[in-house]
């Protein structure tokens, strides 16, 4: 008699398991996706208007794929996005998953700096449950607006249950991209992502996820990088090297109290002598100076033309500068060792 009670709970724990939709929350931050203008085209509309509900009414058939529930984070084009805004991302995802209160999280956000979020995410989210970034190109009042059909493809994957464990992701235009890599790679063009180094994970396509890769750059479950209590990160800037450039970025990013530069790069992390002479002296003033590349894809090197160990710097391996600021600022929430940060820029 009794196996044949376990079995019967088992049945019915699988039955209403089966039963229930899987539960996603969206939390909005703007964006085009977000977006409204006077009319058809694109002409001087503005990011960041209309509200989560609205989105939602703009996807039939979005109810059959999930339980939804909205919620506003924020609601700014994403080149307004802050620190401020990330922190509070980051405080209620976590909640979110440590309450139970969702299976997957999709966020829609403008695409400016939507890689930056993703990457953002992917190293601070303490869960392996789906999380995916999406958004739009055209605002919602344009012939063939692209949100409606990124957001029910993110919906898709965030509620699939293959879609755990890859870290962040970010979805657009039938692409599923690992949050580390994806750099948006054009300016207007509705297929606006690209993977530079790895091409997408995966597609989504009439309902269907499938995919090619498992990301094991993620932080997930054993993320270091506890930022619960955090009110502000330490200031990391960006100097973008060219030909001919003088240092004046640099010397002022020392003079401002930065903790950390990112040098953007030419070629394999490479800068001349205005620019040599003055990382030096950041780092001898006790800043972390990370080599990286405004190349767009490929790693940069550790003791290459550059001679690392003399000069104090570290490599950010293939994250592009604006990634690497963001890596740079949570690893310096944790330690100023050296040895220690270029390790997880390694790793992560
Ligand atoms: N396509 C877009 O989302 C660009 C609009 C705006 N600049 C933003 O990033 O939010």
């Amino acid at each position: 008699m009794k196996p044949l009670c376990t079995l019967i709970v088992v049945l019915f724990v699988c039955i209403t398991s089966f039963a229930q939709p899987p539960r996603i929350i969206i939390l909005a931050t703007g964006g085009t996706i977000a977006g409204e203008g006077a009319s058809a085209d694109r002409a001087a509309y503005t990011a960041g208007k209309v509200p989560i509900e609205s989105l939602l009414k703009a996807v039939p058939g979005i109810e059959k794929i999930a339980a939804i529930t909205g919620e506003q984070i924020a609601n700014v084009g994403s080149q307004d996005m802050s620190i401020d805004i990330w922190l509070k991302l980051n405080k209620r995802i976590n909640e979110i998953f440590a309450n139970n209160e969702a299976d997957g999280i999709v966020i829609t956000h403008g695409t400016d700096t939507q890689e930056e979020t993703a990457y953002f995410l992917n190293l601070s989210v303490r869960s392996g449950k789906p999380v995916v970034l999406t958004g739009s190109m055209r605002p919602s009042t344009a012939i063939s607006a692209d949100g409606p059909k990124n957001l029910y493809d993110a919906v898709t994957v965030a509620a699939n249950t293959r879609s755990g464990g890859r870290g962040v992701m970010v979805v657009f235009n039938e692409s599923i991209f690992d949050g580390r890599d994806v750099s948006k790679g054009s300016t207007t063009k509705v297929d606006a992502f690209r993977s530079p180094n790895l091409g997408p994970i995966g597609q989504v396509y009439d309902g269907k996820v499938i995919y090619y890769m498992n990301p094991i750059r993620k932080a997930d479950k054993e993320t270091p990088f506890d930022i619960s209590t955090q009110k502000v990160l330490p200031k990391v800037g960006i100097a973008y090297m060219y030909a001919d450039a003088e240092a004046g970025a640099i010397n002022n990013f020392v003079k401002e109290g930065y903790k950390g530069i990112i040098i953007a790069g030419v070629g394999n992390g490479n800068f001349n002598k205005a620019f040599y002479d003055a990382i030096a002296a950041a780092v001898k003033k006790g800043l972390v100076v990370v080599r990286s590349s405004h190349v767009g894809s490929g790693r940069v090197t550790q003791f290459d033309e550059v001679d690392d160990k003399n000069l104090g710097t570290i490599v950010s391996d293939d994250l592009n500068p604006q990634k690497a600021r963001i890596l740079l600022m949570l690893g310096l929430t944790q330690t100023s060792n050296k040895d220690i940060l270029q390790s997880y820029f390694f790793k992560y």
